[in-house]
């Protein structure tokens, strides 16, 4: 029985792919197997001994101690893709949030009726204050160009928006996605000069942090109206504080707002509602638990951020998952071992990604306790695992 711990709400379809009678899924469970969650904050967690796995049912894992995890053999995964519908809707209406003023006028006409004034008169007088331009017509640029980035890239061009896109890491995937109309920039002056809306698309890390400075606002067009439903750390708060005060920046719509960016001018604040639909939150769950199942019990790979791709079909009784080092003379001291020991290899394979290594052994004899403690003992070997099947 595999224990799982739920650190954040998981919608029930997610859930139900994990078999109650091998999966006992809780919130309060210890020592446990693999973690499933959101946007809990697993920086200070401490990890307890059996921990395997951690899937976190979203896009951003910068809630995450990823190095931290890569060290103890703990494989992240995440959902590419699975949440971006619902993030792409929420930008375009961001963007009309960010233009139209409705918040503004919304709360103006409730303050109206609050105050004892006939609504149906006032509005018509008062509205005038709340103008706000159209979007067709306007440019926007879109940094980062994955999963959200070329969603939202590709519908703005229907909305009659002239589109940039900048993204330096743009995979081939999202490049065959991209609709032709959106122009590719080359560096993020070229969308800062250009546009009269942008919207932030990528990672928090710790290249990304703060990119969103003076220096950075001072090349924007005056009145730019800036969206960001990727991360609050993507921005320097008392920078674009200053620039929504002198009106550099029209907007700011953010779904990650904080005590002190509450403070500015025309700040449009959303309590990170970007994956908030039923749709997303199924599909991420479910695409989560599978493969968190799918790693526990077969040790096979999909969609993690700090181990490679691997999947394997079985072809023996037993089965050897070590993670390891990606250093030279790791596999042969695995088979080393192994062939001293009688063990024969009936499939084996082997995938990198940066300085971490992943090898599946499978083999059809049983292997002594003894054996498998001696590949946990080799160099670079960081975690040993025996499944049977
Ligand atoms: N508000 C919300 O509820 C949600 C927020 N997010 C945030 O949005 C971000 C993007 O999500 P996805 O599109 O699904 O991820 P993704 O991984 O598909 O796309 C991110 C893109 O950013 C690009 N990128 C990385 N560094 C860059 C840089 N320095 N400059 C320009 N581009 C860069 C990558 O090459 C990649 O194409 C997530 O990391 C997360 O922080 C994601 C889902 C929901
Ligand atoms: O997927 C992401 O990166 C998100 O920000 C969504 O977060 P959530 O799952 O709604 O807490």
């Amino acid at each position: 029985m595999y224990r799982i711990k739920a650190l954040n709400k998981i919608s029930p379809a997610g859930l139900s792919v994990l078999d109650q009678s091998r999966f006992a899924v809780s919130t309060d469970v210890e020592n446990e197997d693999g973690i499933l969650v959101r946007s809990a904050d697993m920086h200070e967690y401490v990890f307890p001994e059996n921990l395997r796995a951690i899937a976190r049912a979203g896009a951003g894992t910068n809630n995450i101690p990823i190095d931290r995890c890569s060290e103890a053999g703990i494989a992240v995964f995440n959902t590419p893709g699975a949440n971006a519908n619902a993030v792409k809707e929420l930008v375009i209406c961001a963007m009309l949030l960010a233009s139209r003023n409705v918040v503004g006028g919304a709360a103006w006409v409730k303050d109206q009726a609050a105050a004892g004034a006939d609504v149906e008169k006032v509005v018509e007088k008062g509205k005038s204050q709340f103008v706000g331009p159209e979007i067709q017509g306007k440019t926007l640029g879109v940094v980062g160009l994955g999963a959200i980035g070329v969603q939202v890239a590709n519908i703005a061009t229907k909305l009659g928006m002239t589109v940039w896109g900048y993204d330096p890491f743009l995979s081939v995937d999202a490049a065959l996605s991209l609709s032709r109309m959106v122009q590719r920039a080359n560096d993020l002056e070229t969308i800062y000069k250009n546009c009269d809306y942008i919207t932030l698309h990528l990672p928090l890390n710790g290249d990304t942090r703060g990119m969103i400075d003076a220096s950075a606002l001072q090349m924007m067009k005056s009145g730019v109206r800036l969206i960001n439903l990727a991360r609050g750390g993507l921005v320097h708060d008392d920078d674009l504080l200053q620039a929504l005060e002198s009106g550099k920046v029209a907007c700011y719509v953010t779904d990650f707002p904080n005590n002190k960016i509450l403070t500015g001018r025309n700040v449009v604040a959303i309590p990170h509602l970007g994956a908030s639909t039923p749709e997303s939150e199924e599909n991420c769950a479910v695409m989560a638990a599978q493969q968190l199942r799918d790693y526990l019990e077969n040790g096979n790979i999909r969609n993690s951020v700090n181990l490679p791709a691997l999947e394997q079909p079985w072809s023996g009784i037993a089965r050897l998952c070590i993670i390891h080092r990606n250093i030279p003379g790791a596999i042969a001291n695995i088979t080393k071992v192994l062939s001293d020991d009688n063990v024969n290899v009936e499939n084996m394979t082997n995938k990198s990604k940066k300085d971490y290594a992943y090898t599946v052994v499978d083999i059809n004899a049983k292997i002594r306790d003894d054996v498998v403690d001696e590949i946990r003992a080799l160099e670079g070997v960081l975690r040993v695992r025996l499944l049977s099947h």
